[in-house]
């Protein structure tokens, strides 16, 4: 017998049992701090809350993983990129982390880090979720950025604004040390991706969008409707039966709420809305991975701690924890 599909849509994970991979990597972009963020956000109590609170069953190797013995000493620019031998070493290694963990059935839950890392959690996830279930994954980005800039579009060379474009085969490269290594087993459909928040997108990666017709909820959206009303929409855009991923800047958030990261761009989400996007991605019971990323406590130091805190917020929002 096979089970309706929304009671089947239950079993996507094995609801208790959590994955986290800490990784404290910076080589995306140029701002030192970032790399902290996990030992941060773990340190204020996140994991803990997780067991204790909502009953997860985590499974963790009290790491934070640095990949200081897979960086390379040599990483010159290669098509403007930045350090992409550091960057394609660490989301290698990663992408079989979150592999591993998904594809016991476990939901993922990864710290960055720049969003970079984002190429390794969900090309792991998607690889997983397709031997595990038959399934494409969609991602919902929740991001200031689109982050879909190729090596050729991106006016910085940063790794951190191109993950989304490797990630979907719009940028690729062969030298398998740099992302050779990414399979069509590890890639997204660019039918099941969704941004919500976006406000600060590069000209090239605004005709990447239009071209491609890629499902986008920029700030200007959710002023329009609201936040309920766009979390609806791009939860239909991507179907009721389809495993999500989601990966969250915390960039989307307006500096008000999280000061401390690297590229903070004004108008964005309030710490609630950002929240709702949470619970509501949560909600669906769909939710099989999620990624938090860009908090760097050492910028606006000041505004640390409140970062910090709307991060963790934001990590028991996904996982099921609720006001009432
Ligand atoms: N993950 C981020 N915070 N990305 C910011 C990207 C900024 C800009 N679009 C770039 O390509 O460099
Ligand atoms: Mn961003
Ligand atoms: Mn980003």
């Amino acid at each position: 017998m096979t089970l309706p599909s929304t009671i089947a849509s239950r079993f996507l994970t094995h609801s208790n049992q959590l994955g986290v991979v800490a990784v404290g990597f910076n080589g995306g972009q140029c701002k030192k701090g970032v790399e902290a963020a996990p030992m941060a956000l773990i340190e204020s109590g996140l994991l803990t809350q997780l067991s204790e609170d909502l009953d997860y069953d985590v499974h963790h190797d009290n790491i934070v993983h640095y990949y200081e013995q897979d960086i390379p000493a040599e990483d010159p620019d290669h098509r403007g990129m930045k350090k992409p031998r550091a960057v394609s070493a660490v989301t290698e290694k990663l992408s079989s982390q979150v592999y591993n963990h998904a594809k016991e059935g476990k939901f993922v839950l990864t710290l960055g880090g720049d969003h970079s890392i984002a190429i390794g959690s969900v090309s792991g996830t998607a690889k997983a979720i397709r031997e595990r279930l038959g399934r494409e994954m969609a991602v919902i980005w929740v991001d200031a950025h689109a982050d879909i800039n190729t090596p050729e579009t991106s006016d910085s060379g940063n790794i951190h604004g191109m993950p989304m474009a490797f990630l979907t085969r719009l940028a690729r490269e062969e030298k398998r040390d740099i992302f050779g290594w990414l399979q069509d087993e590890h890639m997204v459909s660019m039918r099941k991706l969704v941004y919500i928040g976006l406000r600060d997108v590069d000209r090239g990666e605004k005709k990447i969008l239009r071209d491609n017709g890629i499902k986008a909820f920029s700030m200007h959206d959710i002023d329009r409707h609201g936040i309920g009303r766009v979390v609806d929409m791009a939860l239909a855009h991507i179907g009721n039966d389809t495993p999500i991923h989601l990966s969250f800047d915390v960039d989307a958030l307006d500096p008000q709420w999280a000061p401390s990261t690297g590229t903070p761009v004004r108008g964005g989400l309030t710490l609630r809305e950002g929240d709702f996007i949470c619970e509501a991605v949560h909600e669906t019971g769909n939710c099989i991975a999620m990624d938090l990323v860009e908090v760097n406590p050492s910028l606006e130091e000041k505004g640390a701690s409140e970062t910090i805190r709307a991060g963790c917020s934001l990590v028991r929002s996904a996982l099921g924890d609720t006001l009432l």
